[in-house]
Parts: C-alpha cells; structure tokens; sequence
C-alpha cells in the first residue's frame, strides 16, 4: 500500500540496489565513484532514521535524519564535481549543511513547525540539486548533447524545481501537516518524486562513467599508443570517410607519407629508448605543423602520414616543405636518463600524392608511398611529388 512509510523503505531498498551497481563499476577508477556509493550509504541509514519516527528519540529521527540524508545529495554533488575535476566548494556546502540542521532544530525545538522545517531541507536540496545541473552543463559544452550528461542534468533541474515548488507549497501552508509521514496527498506525491532522487542521480551517474569509459575505449584504439596521434587503423577509417567527402564535394584531397631519415642507425648508436622519443617528438613537432582539419597519424614504425582535405598539389607540396623544414631541425628529446646528448639531429623525407578520381585510399597511399622511396633514393632529407598516372 502507498503510505510514507512504505515509500521511505522502497528508498532505503532502492539505495541499496544502486550501492551493488556502483559496487561493480569500482575497477573503473573513475573520479567520482567513492562519494556516490558513500551519498547511498548514508542515505540508506538516513531513510531508516526517518522510518523511525514516534518508535525512536525524536533527535535521530529528524535532525539526525534530515542531516544525514542533505550530507548524501551533498556526497552526490561532490561525486559530479570530481568526475569533471572541478573545485569542491567544501565551505560553501557545509555551512549549507549546518544551516539546514540548525534550521531543522529550531523548528522542532524552538518553534515546533513541520511545514517550516520541509521548507529549510527543500532549500538545501533544490540547491544542491540546481548545482548539480549546472555543474553537468557547463563542464564540457560538447558532452551536453549526449545523453548520460543531457539526461542527468536535466533531471537535476527538474529535481530542483520539484524541491523549490515543495518549499512554496510548505512556506504556503497550503497542506498543513501534523506529522512527517502524513499520507496527504501533497505529501504523498513529493514522497513518491523524492523515492526517485537518489537512486535517479545514481543512474545518471553509472551512465556518464559508462559513457566516460566507452570513449577512453574507443580512443585507445584509435590513438597510437606511443605518439597519441591517429593509429593506422583509425587512419583508414578517417582516409576512406574523407575520400568520400572529396567526392561528394567535388574537393580535392592529398596525402603525405614521411619517414624518419637513418632512423635504424639513430636507434642503434642511442638506443631504442631514444628513438621512441624522436618519434614522439617528430609527431608533437608534425601536429603542430598542420591545420586542425588535417589528420595526422602513425602508420608504421616510423612511418607518418599526414591527409589534407582541400589541398592540391601545390598546398600539398607547400605543407610537406614546411613540414620537411621543421622536422629538419635537432629535436630535444629530454634525455636525462639516457646516456646521450638531449639534442639528436634528425630529418625527414616526404612523398606526396594528391587522390585522383577513382582511386581508393590504399592506391593513394601506394603513390604517395612510391614517393617517399624516391625522396629516399635521391637523398633524403626531401619531397618528392607522385605523378597523377603512376598507378
Ligand atoms: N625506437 C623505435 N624504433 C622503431 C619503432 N618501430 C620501428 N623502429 C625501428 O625503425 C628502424 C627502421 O629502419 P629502416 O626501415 O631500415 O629504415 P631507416 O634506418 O630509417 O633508413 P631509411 O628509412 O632508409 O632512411 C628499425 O630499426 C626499426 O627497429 C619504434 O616504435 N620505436
């Protein structure tokens, strides 16, 4: 049957389930994590204390109760503020807390009023729940579009404003209560809402660290692992998606193949430590080179290539020189660790081809790749330029 107490236990219950949920995600190391399983533990005895009411001493059942359960959406509030790395506003919130027991006490001590003390803890929570909402839309304007962070900000508004119409109706005396768990209709029906809250935040919360952990997923397999730029198999996804856009546009589309010069000889006299800092160094060098619509990745050992979408021959042969040049430089590779000077002197060379009608992504790379061998066969250290017919 729906009566307050009822809805108090399902609470506690529901608390319980979404403390086992959170329990499996713990291995995610997600930021976050410990004060939403904390926020459902105190809520769980917090509940308790509640249903209590008229068996325990009043002091557990409301100022304990009602303390414990503004320090869970507090708890909750501070799970979203690390997730996001951002600042705990600790002052703010327990002088939030304090004021809240002390406003609960007052209207049970001094003036014994349960409408006014509703309004006292509705202040607190609709505030904490505002601030959650704000703090899920303005961490990151892209992650409000998807629908882990859209949801749980949303609810969190509406959460906030079901809390502040619950303080206007108490601060109206419009549903006079005589005690806590009075089964009016107004209060059955902010009892059944608030059943919600917590295990709702908690939800939201699961997802936006499934959604946090999908994405480190997806981006782990597409990153090189030592250099942070595009893999090779990220690379052809990204190539056969922009050939086609090229198409479709009418636009023209370019490749560049580079490869470290001597890199071998590099690895052997210094040590392979040594070359992996040269390649991270030449990528972090490259990224800086090009525009922010051109891709760049590592597609071999010390193999790069860079696409240039709407680039012909000449912005093409434009880019690489510039790249050459940069490259071309002796690159710091920090390394105080190991046994050789941190300047290493290191050059590129660069074949480039710009994507023909009809050519698919491995035909181009086959051209561009041809050049390469012929910027290493005249010299190093250059461009060469595939001929549009050396299919
Ligand atoms: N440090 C390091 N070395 C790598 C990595 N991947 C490949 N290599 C080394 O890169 C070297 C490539 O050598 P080669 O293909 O002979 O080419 P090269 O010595 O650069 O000579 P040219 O390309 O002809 O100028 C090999 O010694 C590989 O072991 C890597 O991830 N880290």
């Amino acid at each position: 049957m729906l009566s307050p107490l009822n809805l108090l236990l399902i609470t506690a219950i529901l608390c319980v389930v979404m403390l086992l949920v959170l329990a499996s995600l713990t291995r995610s190391g997600i930021a976050g994590m410990k004060e939403w399983m904390l926020a459902n533990i105190v809520a769980f005895v917090a509940l308790l204390l509640y249903a209590t009411r008229g068996i325990a001493p009043d002091f557990l059942s409301i100022e304990v109760a009602n303390g414990l359960l503004a320090a869970a959406i507090a708890s909750i509030y501070i799970g979203f503020r690390k997730f996001f790395a951002l600042r705990i506003p600790a002052r703010l919130l327990t002088a939030g807390l304090v004021l809240t027991v002390m406003g609960v006490a007052f209207f049970h001590y001094g003036q014994n009023s349960i409408s006014a003390r509703i309004v006292v803890v509705s202040i607190f929570h609709g505030s904490v729940s505002a601030g959650i909402g704000l703090t899920i839309f303005s961490a990151d304007k892209s992650l409000r579009r998807r629908y882990p962070y859209g949801f749980t900000g949303c609810i969190a508004f509406l959460f906030a404003m079901g809390h502040f119409v619950r303080g206007l109706i108490y601060a109206s005396d419009y549903d006079p209560l005589t005690s806590s768990l009075q089964a009016s209709s107004w209060n059955l029906l902010f009892l059944s809402i608030g059943t919600l809250v917590l295990p709702v935040y908690t939800m939201g919360a699961v997802m936006m660290v499934h959604d946090k952990m999908m994405s480190k997923a997806l981006d782990d397999a597409n990153r090189d692992f030592l250099t942070g730029v595009w893999s090779r198999r990220a690379f052809f996804d990204i190539a056969e998606r922009e050939l086609m856009r090229a198409r479709r546009a009418n636009r023209t589309l370019s490749l560049l193949v580079f490869d470290v010069d001597h890199f071998k000889k590099l690895n052997d006299t210094y040590g392979h430590a040594a070359g992996d800092q040269v390649l991270l160094a030449i990528a972090q060098h490259a990224a800086g080179e090009i525009r922010s619509i051109d891709y760049l990745a590592r597609i071999g050992g010390e193999e790069f290539a860079v696409l240039l979408p709407e680039a012909d021959t000449s912005a093409a042969l434009a880019v690489a020189e510039r790249l050459r040049k940069s490259l071309n430089e002796d690159i710091d590779i920090q390394a105080a660790n190991l046994n050789t000077d941190s300047m290493l002197p290191v050059s590129v060379s660069i074949g480039a081809a710009m994507a023909n009608p009809e050519e698919s992504i491995s035909e181009l790379l086959n051209r561009a790749d041809r050049a390469l061998y012929q910027a290493k066969a005249a010299g190093r250290n250059m461009v060469s330029l595939a001929a549009a017919d050396d299919a």
